[in-house]
């Protein structure tokens, strides 16, 4: 029962909940329903949404299709396109892949050759390498070898300049051996207003070559070639232009003479060079201000070896007349020219001589030379010299030690312009001004000419310019031209003239310069042989007085023979240099004594043995008796002593016709011959203290003897005897006359005398003559 009834409350239990479950179930059921009639409405709801979404589909579906088929279409017609497009490009294909594989085949060959030429060139590669080994191998060697040569040629080229400068050298050893005139070319620089483009030099040379062009002709053929020892360009200083120069100047310090002069057309430079524009600035000092100051320098550097004594002379060619320029007052009086070849260059020995001590007498000197030298106006040059102006210095050395004496000069010749009238644009005295200047210089052209080709007849004669300048040019000077050059082309035919006559100068050989020195030997000599012929003289005496006790029946012409005796080619006392040693030992002072001395001797002689019968040598008493018969020939004795006269001035020479010399205003300058002579008159007119006195008994004629000379002679009077000074190398000897007779003042007219004549025929050197002689030789 229980089991009853807990089955029955389990039963009961079971149906409350199954009743609870119909009652959830129910309500699930409610839920479920109203939830089938949510989603039955929302199926509806879907469905209808479905159905309008499958129309909407299908419209589109059918839109699509319709796309579709237009698509297909068009891709179908693609399709087409390309498919033919596809057959194209594989006909392309075909065609280049043919094309390529030809190529290929090409290359291919092409490659296959390469291969074959690398390989060759492989092989070649490997010879030349080795090739190239053994060239290198080489070339060190030759390396080796050339480095070893190279540090020969190095050394040698480290020595090159020394030889270069010693082939220079030698080169102008050899010129100074042959002598040859050295030219200089220097160009003027434009002046302002000048037209610089048009130059017509072209090109200057380190060498001294200079090529000049004509600038308003086209072409080679105007150009020309010149060469000189040096050309100077536009640029070239005062100094540049002396520096060349000074060893040349310097040479007469050592004795030799040496002539400078300035050539070119008018305006070309010549005064600047020579002179410079202006005294005022060193800078600009010309050669002629350098070349003392440069001599004054060295000899105060010389002057505990050397004295030198310096004199310097300016004269002027004007119009073919000679003028000094130095002098006060004088400078009309016209010079005579010395017309010969003289080897100590005196030209113009009646030009005042002055005395000089420093640079600043010089300058003092040459301002008034320049003052009183003619210039003028022309077109081509505001202040053309219109005369040449030479500038001579002459010095005078004695060496401390030895006593010898040397002697140089100098010419510092600063030529007139030639120029081209019609250029020059001259009348009147201009005129006639150019044409001396262009005569002159055409002579200097001639003599030259002469002198280059080596012609016997040099004219100097031609014009008082070559007169002058004989000895520089034809002498054993040593010559330097500064041949002058204006750049502008409008004087491109001047310049070529210049240029040429400037080669021609070039060309000339004077032979090698010789110094003017007088050794200590020489001077031994000399003596020596003057005191044997003392000796000789003594014998002949003490022979002559045998004879005359012996026999009293023969007479000789008193005055003729013993003259004869005296001047005779045989004495060689008219040659003597240097004192004699009777004048050492003081029995005479000097040479002028020593000639005082010989006439005493020649007298006492003469009178002596005016009677006898002299047993000399047949040869002295032929000549003596030659001369003896020329004197009575000639008219007795008054004829002798014009026969002294003659030996005495040195007229004696056969060649004395071609040394005639020019007539000065003042008296008669001689022709002459040797050094002697012009040492003689420059020592007597600028160191008259240097020689002896001289017992001079008669005054010359004043009007014959020019002021200075007068002076010499009267200097020569009062130099204190001393022993130990110089005595010009030649020295007349005095010859007394008898009272009354004539004097001969010109040797011109001595010359035109019978009995010179004859004498000319002896062809022997002859006693000097100079300035300071003239009066030793004018007797009333
Ligand atoms: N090297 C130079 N440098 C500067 N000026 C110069 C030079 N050479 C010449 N001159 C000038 O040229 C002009 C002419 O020169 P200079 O008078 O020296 O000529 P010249 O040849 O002597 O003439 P002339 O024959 O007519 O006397 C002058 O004014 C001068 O100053």
């Amino acid at each position: 029962m229980e089991r009853t009834k807990l089955e029955k409350s389990r039963i009961e239990e079971r149906e409350k909940s199954e009743e609870k479950d119909v009652v959830r179930l129910k309500k699930e059921k409610e839920r479920s329903d109203a939830e089938i009639r949510k989603l039955k409405q929302e199926l509806k709801v879907v469905k209808e949404a479905h159905a309008n979404q499958c129309l909407e589909l299908e419209a589109k579906a059918q839109n699509s299709t319709v796309e579709l088929e237009s698509k297909l279409k068009d891709a179908e017609l693609q399709v087409a396109e390309s498919t033919r497009k596809v057959k194209e490009l594989e006909k392309l294909y075909l065609s280049k892949s043919q094309k390529w594989e030809n190529r290929e085949s090409t290359y291919q060959s092409f490659i296959d050759n390469q291969f074959g030429a690398l390989q060759a060139l492989n092989a070649t590669s490997v010879s030349i390498k080795q090739e190239v080994l053994r060239t290198q191998k080489k070339y060190f060697e030759d390396l080796n070898y050339y480095g070893l040569k190279l540090k020969g040629v190095a050394d040698a080229a480290k020595n090159y300049h020394v030889v270069l400068e010693e082939n220079r050298r030698l080169y102008n050893e050899v010129q100074e051996l042959k002598g040859n005139i050295r030219v200089y070319c220097r160009i003027r620089p434009f002046l302002p207003g000048q037209n610089s483009g048009q130059t017509s030099i072209e090109y200057i040379g380190e060498n001294g070559e200079l090529v000049v062009a004509n600038p308003f002709k086209q072409g080679k053929d105007t150009h020309r070639l010149f060469k000189f020892n040096k050309v100077f360009g536009q640029a070239a200083t005062q100094e540049e232009v002396f520096l060349d120069t000074r060893p040349l100047i310097r040479s007469i310090l050592d004795g030799y003479n040496v002539c400078i002069f300035a050539y070119g057309q008018t305006g070309s430079g010549k005064t600047y060079t020579m002179s410079g524009p202006s005294i005022t600035s060193k800078e600009h000092w010309g050669v002629n201000y350098r070349a003392l100051n440069d001599l004054f320098h060295l000899t105060q550097l010389r002057q505990n070896t050397v004295v030198y004594e310096v004199g310097v002379q300016m004269v002027e060619i004007y119009n073919e007349q000679v003028r000094d320029i130095l002098s006060d007052g004088g400078s009309n009086r016209r010079l005579g020219v010395w017309n010969t070849a003289l080897p100590n260059g005196l030209a113009v020995p009646d030009a005042s001589m002055h005395s000089v001590r420093s640079t600043e007498d010089v300058l003092e000197l040459m301002n008034i030379g320049l003052m009183n030298r003619t210039v003028g106006a022309t077109a081509l040059n505001e202040r053309s010299s219109r005369s040449h102006c030479v500038l001579s210095v002459h010095v005078r050395g004695v060496d401390v030690e030895t006593d010898s004496v040397l002697r140089g000069s100098l010419h510092l010749v600063d030529l007139a312009g030639s120029e081209r009238v019609d250029r020059s644009e001259v009348t009147g005295e201009r005129l006639k001004e150019a044409q001396h200047i262009n005569k002159s210089l055409s002579a200097l052209g001639d003599v030259i000419f002469a002198l280059a080709h080596k012609n016997p007849h040099v004219p100097y004669r031609n014009s008082k310019l070559t007169q002058v300048l004989q000895s520089s040019l034809g002498g054993q000077a040593k010559t330097l031209m500064f041949v002058q050059v204006n750049p502008d082309g409008d004087s491109y035919a001047e310049t070529v003239s210049t240029l040429k006559f400037a080669e021609r100068v070039s060309g000339v050989e004077l032979g090698a310069a010789k110094s003017n020195k007088e050794g200590r030997d020489v001077r031994h000599l000399m003596e020596q042989v003057s005191s044997l012929k003392d000796v000789i003289a003594k014998k002949d005496e003490e022979l002559q007085n045998v004879q005359k006790q012996k026999s009293n029946s023969t007479t000789v012409p008193k005055r003729g023979l013993s003259n004869l005796r005296l001047l005779g080619p045989s004495s060689p006392r008219r040659h003597s240099i240097g004192p004699s040693p009777n004048a050492r030992r003081g029995k005479a002072p000097g040479s002028f004594g020593r000639a005082a001395s010989d006439f005493d001797n020649c007298s006492e002689y003469s009178s002596k043995h005016s009677d006898s019968g002299s047993p000399r040598s047949s040869d002295e008493l032929k000549h003596r008796k030659d001369l003896h018969q020329l004197s009575k020939f000639a008219g007795g004795s008054k004829e002798i002593d014009i026969e002294d006269d003659i030996e005495l001035i040195g007229l004696g020479d056969a060649d004395s016709e071609d040394r005639l010399s020019d007539i000065s205003d003042s008296c008669l300058s001689m022709g002459t011959e040797t050094d002697g002579s012009i040492c003689s008159a420059v020592e007597l007119t600028l160191f008259p203290e240097t020689v002896k006195p001289l017992e001079i008994t008669e005054e010359p004629e004043p009007h014959l003897v020019p002021e200075k000379l007068e002076k010499s002679a009267k200097m020569v009077k009062t130099v204190p005897k001393d022993n130990r000074t110089s005595i010009p190398s030649k020295i007349p000897k005095q010859i007394l006359k008898p009272p009354g007779q004539t004097t001969r003042p010109s040797r011109l007219s001595i010359a035109t005398s019978s009995s010179s004549k004859t004498l000319t025929s002896a062809k022997r050197p002859t006693i000097s003559t100079s300035t300071s002689m003239k009066p030793l030789n004018r007797r009333r």
